[in-house]
């Protein structure tokens, strides 16, 4: 039968799967109960409510009435039958409602994937999503739940995390203790139009809003509806690669960024321009992506918009029509277009021409001025991500003396270390990607920051030789991406023993586990853990999706 436990490891189950090799081996039901409980709504009833179901396990395709409880990993909604502690993960399903949903998957045995038929009540926290596509677009699976119950249910999840995978005392998790470690979720002031990068898809199977459909069992179906041939400009269809959903507008890029799409949206379908969007399964056709990203002025202030159109060869003239119109928008100062000839559905090219304006914009962070190009890394919620690394710089806790030397790894384009950098003795940055080290050192020498060094190298793969090229860091700031650490790196830093590491992470499951790691060892490597994790801050930066951001702050035992 399943357990709570068991079950709600199946809210992490991607999460085991896409754990690298060298985590397998670890106890990773432990993310089990990484859930997040909530008391449902109180329902008014009429009946007494069933006996508990303890033993009960669905059957694939059975219609079911459920509970929905916390929310998982990717926003899924965690749900049961009443009574059961079998868990049923359901997307769309928000915290406290009761809906109807049908049987589609059972994993392992241990839980469950459902699919939500119909709201028999909703959860009083549900709001008016304001985009029509919100409930089928797949970026903003939350936009019904009230902001405050989002962030207070992401808090959860970083809660339930940090006990049941990190191992950590739940007493220290409760904000009310003196010496709690987790310190209350940051929420974003501004839920709406934060992103400054939006990458739409051109398409050649329009994928239409599902369907409400009556079935003869009085059970409602939703209908997925390809239109044939529909060229369509948007988002994927979630979990699709070749069915784009067509948006005429986001809420959350820009208000310029909405005005180009509207415009190219009004141009490109026209049948004279001769346009075709690019046919993933047959390889032809021209336009592959457009990309519109947000800058600053940084003399005004005032936004800029970079509009980059991704086409599978280099033909100006096509795009010419489209240029004119675009360069009707006064905020729009450079048209850029990648070309990018392979099959692979990239936005990044193998050649890039300017058609308009400058092949740069510009953007501030903390002070900072950063030159963004088609193609680089930057942080995509700006103003959140000022709030982040001004949170990163305090829980570094820099003497500000100049003596201090910091280790910034997976330093992406360079922002977090060039942000602390003058109060620091010298900077050491490390990212796999090379263009991300050559864009580090630009911003490095744009911001006059002379004290950084950075460095191309991979860190899953680091060896005896890693650390000799610096010196011993006082200050290490890691932020890896989804995956976390690699084990050759956790093993490096309990060698190292830095007196302060700042852990950031986009991934709060694996950052529980390399916080355990580093806290308590590695009991199958032999390893002993030798930090302790003093604070955890969850910032929020993208509302209305499932992403959670964390500052943790180890200082050496
Ligand atoms: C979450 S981003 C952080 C970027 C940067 N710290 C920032 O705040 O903008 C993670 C970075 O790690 C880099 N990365 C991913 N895997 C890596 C690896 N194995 N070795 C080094 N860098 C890696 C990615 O290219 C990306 O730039």
């Amino acid at each position: 039968m399943a357990t709570a436990a068991a079950a709600a490891a199946a809210a992490f189950s991607p999460l085991r799967r896409r754990l690298p090799l060298h985590h397998r081996g670890r106890r990773l039901l432990a993310v089990a109960a990484a859930l997040s409980p909530e008391p449902p709504a109180p329902t008014p009833t009429t009946s007494p409510p069933p006996p508990p179901r303890k033993g009960y396990f669905p059957k694939r395709n059975e219609v079911l009435e459920l509970t929905c409880e916390g929310l998982a990993f990717k926003g899924k909604g965690v749900c049961r039958v009443d009574g059961s502690t079998f868990v049923l993960l359901c997307d769309g399903a928000l915290p406290g409602e009761r809906l109807l949903a049908r049987v589609r998957r059972i994993r392992r045995g241990a839980f469950a994937e459902a699919a939500k038929l119909r709201t028999l009540e909703p959860h009083r926290d549900a709001v008016d999503a304001p985009c029509p596509l919100a409930a089928d677009c797949g970026g903003c699976k939350a936009q019904s739940l009230a902001y405050a119950a989002q962030i207070r249910h992401k808090h959860l999840q970083v809660r339930e995390l940090l006990v049941n995978f990190g191992k950590f005392d739940p007493r220290k998790m409760e904000s009310s203790e003196p010496d709690a470690i987790l310190k209350p979720i940051v929420p974003c002031d501004e839920i709406f139009r934060y992103r400054n990068k939006m990458e739409f898809s051109f398409g050649t199977k329009r994928w239409m809003q599902r369907e409400w459909k009556e079935e003869k069992d009085d059970e409602v179906v939703k209908e997925e509806k390809v239109e044939g041939d529909g060229y369509s400009l948007g988002l994927h269809a979630p979990g699709f690669f070749d069915k784009v959903l067509h948006v005429e507008k986001c809420l959350l890029q820009s208000e310029p960024a909405d005005k180009v799409l509207a415009i190219v949206q009004e141009t490109w379908l026209d049948p004279a321009l001769g346009l075709t969007p690019y046919d993933v399964h047959k390889h032809v056709g021209f336009l592959k992506h457009l990309m519109i990203r947000t800058g600053r002025n940084i003399t005004t202030g005032a936004p800029e918009v970079m509009v980059n159109f991704v086409t599978s060869c280099y033909k100006p003239e096509l795009l010419e029509p489209l240029v004119n119109n675009i360069t009707k928008i006064p905020e729009v100062v450079s048209i850029m277009n990648n070309v990018n000839t392979s099959v692979g559905n990239t936005s990044v090219g193998e050649e890039e021409y300017t058609l308009y304006g400058k092949p740069t914009i510009t953007e501030m962070l903390r002070g900072l001025t950063f030159q963004i190009s088609a193609n680089s890394f930057f942080q995509t919620n700006t103003k959140q991500a000022d709030v982040l690394y001004k949170l990163i710089g305090e829980s570094a806790g820099l003497k500000g003396d100049g003596s201090e030397i910091i280790l910034d790894l997976f330093c992406g384009t360079g922002t977090i270390g060039l942000t602390l950098a003058r109060r620091a003795k010298h900077v050491y940055g490390y990212e796999v990607v090379p263009e991300a080290i050559s864009d580090a050192q630009k911003n490095a020498k744009l911001n006059g920051i002379s004290n950084a060094t950075f460095v191309q190298g991979d860190l899953n793969k680091i060896n005896e030789t890693f650390g000799k090229e610096f010196p011993k860091p006082d200050i290490i700031i890691s932020d890896p991406n989804r995956p976390g650490m690699h084990m050759k790196l956790i093993k490096w830093l309990l060698e190292v023993k830095a007196p302060r590491i700042v852990y950031v992470s986009c991934n709060p499951a694996t950052c529980a586990r390399d916080l355990d790691y580093l806290c308590h060892g590695v009991e199958e490597k032999d390893l002993k853990g030798c930090y302790e994790l003093k604070t955890v801050i969850p910032v929020d930066m993208f509302p209305h999706t499932p992403h959670i951001e964390c500052i943790c702050v180890l200082e050496l035992c």
